[in-house]
């Protein structure tokens, strides 16, 4: 999928994103590996912890509906440069997605940093951490 695309659909369905108390959307595109498409936006809640992020929306959306294998991701919001993804948006990328997959991220101004999933979380803890506890 065009990488054009995707950042623009990322950005309108911020339309859709709940967020009453920071008034501030975000919009997330998951593709998958054979060309579909899970959208996702941030979805807050007055017990402010429970938010959950843009991201994270898209993607358990996609893990849900038995989805396994993505292809690309595209995030954006309304920052001064390129929207950075939040810590616990890194670690459930990093939990689903190859290290060398594409991520698109942008603002609404046109701003863009391709980056990857292995760059956003250098040295994620992973299942093959656990494997190693678990070899006794
Ligand atoms: O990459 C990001 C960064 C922040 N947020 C959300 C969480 C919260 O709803 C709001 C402000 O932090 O933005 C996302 O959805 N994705
Ligand atoms: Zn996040």
């Amino acid at each position: 999928m065009d990488k054009e695309k995707l950042m623009q659909e990322a950005i309108q369905i911020r339309e859709r994103a709940y967020v009453p108390y920071s008034k501030f959307p975000v919009g997330a595109v998951l593709e998958t590996a054979d060309g579909k498409l899970y959208h996702g936006v941030n979805i807050e809640n007055a017990a402010y912890s429970m938010a959950n992020c843009a991201e994270r929306t898209a993607i358990f959306k996609a893990v849900s509906e038995g989805e396994r294998s993505f292809a690309s991701l595209a995030v954006a919001a309304d920052t001064e440069g390129p929207v950075s993804p939040c810590g616990a948006c890194r670690q459930v990328i990093a939990e689903f997605c190859d290290p060398d997959m594409p991520v698109y991220l942008t603002n609404l101004n046109g701003k863009v940093k391709e980056t990857t999933v292995s760059q956003l979380l250098p040295g994620a803890f992973s299942t093959e951490d656990l494997k190693y506890a678990a070899r006794k």
